[in-house]
């Protein structure tokens, strides 16, 4: 069977996204990380997969580059809110989320950051704010889950930090049972922050929308800043909003590249 899809990105962190809303795809770890591989299949930093929803206008289902089904992605849901159009609610195995096309691109509303160790998760009761642990120069993290797992690390240049070598590290520490989003950050000024993000499942990539979420956040808890920042990572700027009512606003660009289809037949599930 033929399947239909749309290449999309969000600040160069890249999508395959499937429409299966009338035309069911069984998609499984195996298919999707085939289907993410960047030599023998399509290629993406997440596979996203569109399907019916009882409780909101659609379902979004998001696979890591290693085929990981995860719960959040900040980039992928600007980029199914411009596909889809005007405002949409959108069920992920993180929560309701929504999203909305506007003058300035998407933006879409994250839901509330949760910061207590069990929803992290972490493997044992530490306080989040300013984590105990450290791996080299990389230490005392604030953690937030912003529907996804993430510890972020402020430190005087993002630039500087061997993200490549201590990212995976950090991701696979026993710490963090789900395993982490590691995300390293400098404050430029008191609504302005510098991200580079290794995500878990798919390393460094260009953009990582919850992880400009989690940082910001973790940046106002830290009195780093005010409520309001850009956020500027290698692909470009977000802007993210922790707003009066504890949920997180983000806003910024989505892209189609291009548009295809691959035959199921050639990707097993
Ligand atoms: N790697 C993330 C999922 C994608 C997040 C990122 N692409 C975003 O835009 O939020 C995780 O395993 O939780």
């Amino acid at each position: 069977m033929q399947v239909p899809f749309r290449k999309m990105h969000g600040l160069g962190n890249d999508f395959v996204v499937i429409d299966a809303r009338e035309m069911p795809v069984a998609m499984t770890t195996r298919r999707a990380g085939a289907l993410a591989d960047r030599r023998t299949g399509i290629g993406c930093d997440q596979l996203i997969v569109l399907e019916p929803s009882d409780v909101a206008d659609v379902r979004m289902r998001i696979f890591n580059n290693d085929g990981g089904e995860v719960e959040a992605c900040g980039n992928a849901s600007r980029a199914v809110g411009l596909l889809l159009g005007g405002t949409q609610a959108i069920e992920t195995l993180g929560g309701l989320i929504r999203s909305e096309v506007t003058g300035e691109g998407v933006a879409v509303d994250m839901g509330r950051p949760r910061f207590d160790w069990q929803a992290i998760p972490l493997a044992y009761a530490m306080d989040t704010l300013a984590m105990p642990v450290g791996w080299e120069e990389l230490d005392q993290p604030t953690a937030v889950n912003v529907g996804n797992p993430h510890a972020i690390f402020f430190v005087p240049d993002a630039d500087a930090v061997d993200l490549a070598r201590l990212g995976p590290v950090i991701e696979t520490d026993p710490l963090f049972p789900e395993r982490v989003n590691v995300n390293v950050a400098s404050v430029v000024g008191p609504d302005h922050l510098k991200l580079r993000v290794w995500e878990r499942g798919a390393g460094l990539t260009r953009a990582c929308g919850t992880g400009a979420c989690a940082t910001a956040v973790g940046a106002m808890r830290r009195r780093l800043t005010g409520r309001k920042v850009r956020v500027d990572l290698p692909g470009g700027p977000l802007t993210i909003e922790w707003t009066a009512d504890d949920t997180i606003l983000m806003t910024g660009p989505a892209t189609t590249s291009f548009t295809g289809v691959f035959e199921d037949a050639d990707y097993p599930a």
